[in-house]
């Protein structure tokens, strides 16, 4: 989502502290966030149409992000009962015009590996009128990853994410904030459930009381309560499962060739190397994402997936990753060279192909050695040629996503399905 204005942080603290999964108080205010309870339907009664019987009834928390919160509520106007969606509630300031727009873009198509926008709507409160999204709940890949992983197929699970973004600039949309964090595994199972015996799988929610130090200029702006997100994947996804993957979040996708396309916002250890360096020497970013810094996105992904260890560690927005991003590459673009001279910890580097070819040697020595894994040494030899074609620091020189996918990494019958 973008946000048309800043909003001025309403200061507020609690009394009882906050628990660290919840938005950020503050936020709750004219322009931000809407206050929400559990029980509450969506929309309003005073809020429907005559003509739209829809109503969803928000049960629990999924999480929130900088500008929304996301429930787990059941449509109370499907015939069946147990019919599930992910409500977002967008903060009021933001525009929800470009993700629609996304979202219009994208062709039904049933295999497909990215999530499914199912309603739309508006909703008026305290703080303003917020767009409110219905698309198909989605289990967290981050925690999958976690029970999951003795189980899963590496190869699989790459070429599915693959999949996912191939749709994505099929259409002419750059993802744009293509991370972990953004990566869902679909929960068919959520609708065999019925609502009594799904709320009673959940612990109740250790809800924070917001009870306010100083009394609030709005006190309508805030909810009574702040939710912590229930992990539902924990509760319903199998290890065991065959995983279908879905790409979520596209908050800040990018209609290619759109004018209105606003900065990238990739976090640090998945940004590609162009935004990063503009970030570095300028402190601001003014590119937008491209498919070619998906590309990027996608490989250090990858890398996690196969490797079970991040690319880049620790990875915030400064030289040492610049230095970093070169060694990987074994280049450092023309473009940078005056300051990468000037730079006191970067001219000291040993950056060459030479260099770069024999880490990426070692990690396939080290990787093969190791005793009971999936794949072999010359999966890995595959898998890290693939590598070094996505993660180029020339934008232009990386593969694109159906070269990605047609690369034998891709194309070989994955016969390593543990
Ligand atoms: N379809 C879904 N199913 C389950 N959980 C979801 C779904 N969509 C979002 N969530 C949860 O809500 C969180 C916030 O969602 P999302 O990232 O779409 O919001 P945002 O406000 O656009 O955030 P960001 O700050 O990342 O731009 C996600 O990290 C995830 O935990």
């Amino acid at each position: 989502m973008t946000v048309q204005k800043p909003v001025p942080p309403q200061r507020l603290s609690l009394h009882w502290g906050v628990d660290e999964d919840v938005e950020e108080i503050s936020r709750y205010t004219y322009g931000g966030y809407h206050p929400i309870q559990l029980g509450d339907v969506l929309p309003p009664p005073a809020d429907t149409e005559p003509s739209n019987s829809r109503k969803y009834r928000i049960l629990s928390k999924l999480g929130h992000g900088s500008f929304s919160t996301v429930w787990l509520a059941s449509a109370q106007h499907h015939s069946a009962s147990g019919r599930y969606f992910a409500i977002k509630v967008c903060v009021a300031n933001a525009d929800p015009q470009r993700e629609l727009d996304v979202f219009r873009l994208l062709s039904s198509d049933e295999g497909r590996h990215v999530l499914r926008l199912h309603d739309s709507f508006t909703i008026d409160g305290p703080n303003g009128t917020h767009a409110v999204h219905a698309f198909n709940v989605l289990g967290s890949f981050h925690i999958v990853a976690r029970l999951a992983r003795p189980h899963w197929n590496p190869r699989d699970l790459c070429r599915q994410i693959a999949q996912g973004l191939a749709f994505l600039h099929r259409h002419g949309v750059v993802h744009g904030d293509l991370h972990m964090g953004n990566i869902g595994v679909s929960m068919p199972q959520l609708d065999d459930i019925i609502e009594e015996d799904l709320i009673d799988r959940f612990d109740p929610p250790e809800c924070t009381i917001v009870f306010p130090r100083q009394t609030p200029a709005r006190p309508e702006s805030l909810p009574p309560y702040l939710v912590p997100p229930t992990h539902i994947s924990e509760l319903l996804l199998k290890p065991t499962a065959e995983l279908h993957i879905e790409l979520l979040d596209l908050g800040n996708a990018i209609i290619v060739g759109s004018s209105s396309a606003p900065p990238a916002c990739t976090p640090a250890a998945v940004c590609a190397p162009e935004i990063m360096f503009e970030q570095v020497t300028t402190s601001v970013v003014t590119q937008s994402a491209t498919t070619a810094s998906d590309i990027w996105a996608l490989a250090c992904i990858m890398y996690e997936i196969v490797f079970n260890v991040v690319l880049f560690h620790l990875a915030s927005h400064d030289d040492y990753l610049l230095g970093k991003m070169a060694a990987v590459c074994g280049k450092v673009p023309p473009s940078w060279r005056s300051f990468w001279d000037s730079n006191e910890h970067l001219r000291k580097l040993d950056i060459s192909q030479e260099a770069a070819d024999q880490k990426w040697q070692r990690k396939i020595d080290n990787s093969s050695a190791r005793k009971g894994g999936a794949l072999s040494r010359e999966d890995f030899v595959i898998f890290c040629d693939l590598l070094q074609r996505m993660l180029k620091i020339d934008p232009s020189d990386r593969l694109t996503i159906e070269e990605v996918l047609a690369h034998p990494w891709h194309t070989q019958t994955a016969d390593n399905s543990i």
